[in-house]
């Protein structure tokens, strides 16, 4: 499989995915044309926060399967773009938490004593010891917004140094602030209380500019520190901040445009001091990072469940054992469901009953849905299916139920329209062999594999030697049959074919022209033509 990598990441990662056996290209800097003509043939791309992934860029690379992200923050990638295309997005959310969080202790250090500014004019030649009165972090407020991996990080850190904590994160609870040592405040209280306030939610609508003016305004004096995402703290807001002393100085690690350019009013005011995003840039936090995205990118391809994946179902490693079987088996019986229901599929359920239903079947009812979507040829896989479901209108439902009446586990498609619905239930044999055993209302026992065909006709003596026959005259070869009936003698039965040679629509036709028969589907699963 090819991996482009279009930042630069840590040896190991590359390291890493040569071994498993991928072709590795990385191709750093690019924009535009040349960036999405070295995307064209990957099967993986692997980005930090250097790489926009837009539309346009899938659009450009149809066969990738993953984008993985070696670092936090994703803002730089179209998540749903991502979805409708069917790629994976999946992250590294640990492995620079720590690298992050010392940045910003390093920064609010360096902007309370200006080492950053004292240094510059000692190399300069300048001894200007009397110029800085600089202020401690022990006894001060320190004003976290966003208390997650990073915040979190940060707290125990700066309480350890003799800070109070405060904190406004309005989706984690007050028992986990206090755990911390942390007050959960409103947003307004974080900040008229703050004598540092520091930053560390992700980019969102909601915290775009989220600190501005009248936040700043509120703080009235104290220091800003950014180490999270451009854009939430507006710069321009800042930097007036800073100039007229309102703040007395600011930390920036990261800019709403990256590179920074030298005329943003952040780069000129001196007590706003700057690295070029540098939090993640420890060796520690880089090799984690590079190889938590490798196996992930080699998980993806090897159609397990992936880690820290952002729109795809995910699954703990230690239960993906014992739900993998069922990922085919659910897509399997929404195939069969899909070809023989008439008209437009409106709703769809995936409904386990058994073993399988104390599980977390996320993955499975999508593999359930990319099932049914498959005949209908739209270009689908487990990532896409929910949302293919929510944009066509289709009602998606699951259900559990611990008891099962026959099978250890049974996992059931059904669709429906307003007209009609029908089901295909599936179940695990010893060793994993997968068996349908209900279509409609039939019961049956069929290996749902390779070319099928159903057939529905009267219960009446001679029509599976007809079929057969037909079969035979088209030279078609019988591997396997299931013949079940429902109600008494002489009502409906339907059979289950297996064979060797795909059936013509001419053999369909033939065997449909007779009285006896009520409905015949030829069928191809895996792949079969
Ligand atoms: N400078 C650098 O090199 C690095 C930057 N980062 C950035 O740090 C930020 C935080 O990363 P993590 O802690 O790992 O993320 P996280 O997802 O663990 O935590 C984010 C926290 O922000 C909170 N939050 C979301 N919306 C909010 C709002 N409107 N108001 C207040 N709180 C809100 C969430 O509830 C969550 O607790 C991200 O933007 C990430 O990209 C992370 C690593 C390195
Ligand atoms: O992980 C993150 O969110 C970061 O901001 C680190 O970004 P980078 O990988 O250094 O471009």
């Amino acid at each position: 499989m090819k991996v482009v990598i279009t930042d630069p990441i840590d040896d190991a990662g590359i390291e890493r995915l040569r071994k498993s056996g991928h072709d590795v290209e990385t191709a750093y800097d690019l924009t535009g044309e040349s960036l999405r003509s070295a995307v064209g043939d990957a099967n993986a791309l692997i980005v930090r926060s250097g790489t926009e992934v837009t539309d346009g860029l899938f659009e450009a690379a149809p066969d990738l399967v993953i984008v993985g992200r070696a670092g936090i923050g994703v803002d730089n990638i179209d998540i749903d773009a991502a979805t409708d295309h069917g790629v994976i997005v999946a992250n590294a959310p640990e492995g620079n938490v720590r690298a992050a969080a010392e940045h910003t202790v390093a920064m609010a250090f360096a902007a309370a004593r200006s080492i950053p500014q004292a240094h510059a004019r000692l190399k300069a030649g300048e001894w200007a010891k009397s110029d800085y009165l600089g202020t401690e972090l022990n006894g001060k407020i320190l004003g976290i917004v966003g208390l997650g991996r990073v915040g979190q990080e940060v707290a125990k850190r700066l309480d350890g140094l003799g800070m109070d904590l405060v904190a406004y994160d309005p989706y984690i609870s007050q028992e986990r602030a206090g755990r911390l040592g942390a007050e959960l405040v409103e947003l307004d209280a974080c900040l008229e209380s703050a004598d540092f306030l520091t930053v560390h939610t992700p980019l969102t609508p909601e915290t775009e500019n989220m600190i501005s003016t009248d936040e700043l305004d509120l703080m009235g004096g104290g220091f800003v520190i950014n180490c999270a995402r451009g854009g939430v703290v507006d710069e321009d807001a800042l930097a007036a901040a800073v100039e007229r002393g309102t703040l007395d100085g600011a930390a920036i690690d990261v800019f709403a445009e990256e590179p920074v350019s030298p005329d943003s009013p952040l780069v000129d005011v001196d007590e706003v001091i700057v690295t070029p995003h540098l939090g993640a840039s420890t060796e520690a936090a880089q090799e984690n990072v590079a190889t938590s995205i490798a196996d992930q990118v080699d998980a993806a391809f090897a159609g397990e469940p992936v880690m820290n994946a952002l729109n795809a179902p995910s699954v703990d490693e230690s239960a993906f054992p014992r739900i993998r079987p069922y990922i085919g088996l659910a897509e399997t019986a929404g195939i069969i469901a899909a070809q023989l229901l008439d008209g437009r599929i409106s709703e769809i359920e995936v409904a386990y009953e058994g073993e399988i239903a104390d599980e977390e079947v996320d993955l499975v009812t999508a593999s359930g849905l990319k099932g049914v979507f498959e005949p209908l040829e739209w270009q689908v896989n487990a990532v896409n299916a929910p949302q293919i479901a929510t944009d066509r209108g289709i009602d998606v439902t699951e259900s559990k139920r611990l008891q099962s009446d026959d099978f250890q586990s049974v996992v059931t498609v059904r669709v429906g329209n307003d007209d009609d619905s029908l089901e295909v239930s599936g179940t695990l044999f010893a060793g994993g062999d997968p068996r349908i055993v209900r279509i409609g209302g039939y019961r049956v026992d069929a290996v749902p594999h390779g070319k099928m065909l159903v057939a529905r006709n009267a219960d009446k003596p001679g029509v599976l030697g007809f079929i057969g026959s037909v079969l035979g005259d088209h030279d078609i070869n019988i591997s396997g049959m299931f013949n079940s009936r429902r109600d008494e003698p002489g009502g409906e039965a339907l059979t289950v074919y297996n064979l060797d040679d795909p059936v013509p629509d001419s053999a369909v036709e033939t065997i449909l022209d007779d009285d006896r028969m009520i409905d015949v589907r030829y069928l191809t699963l895996n792949g079969d033509e």
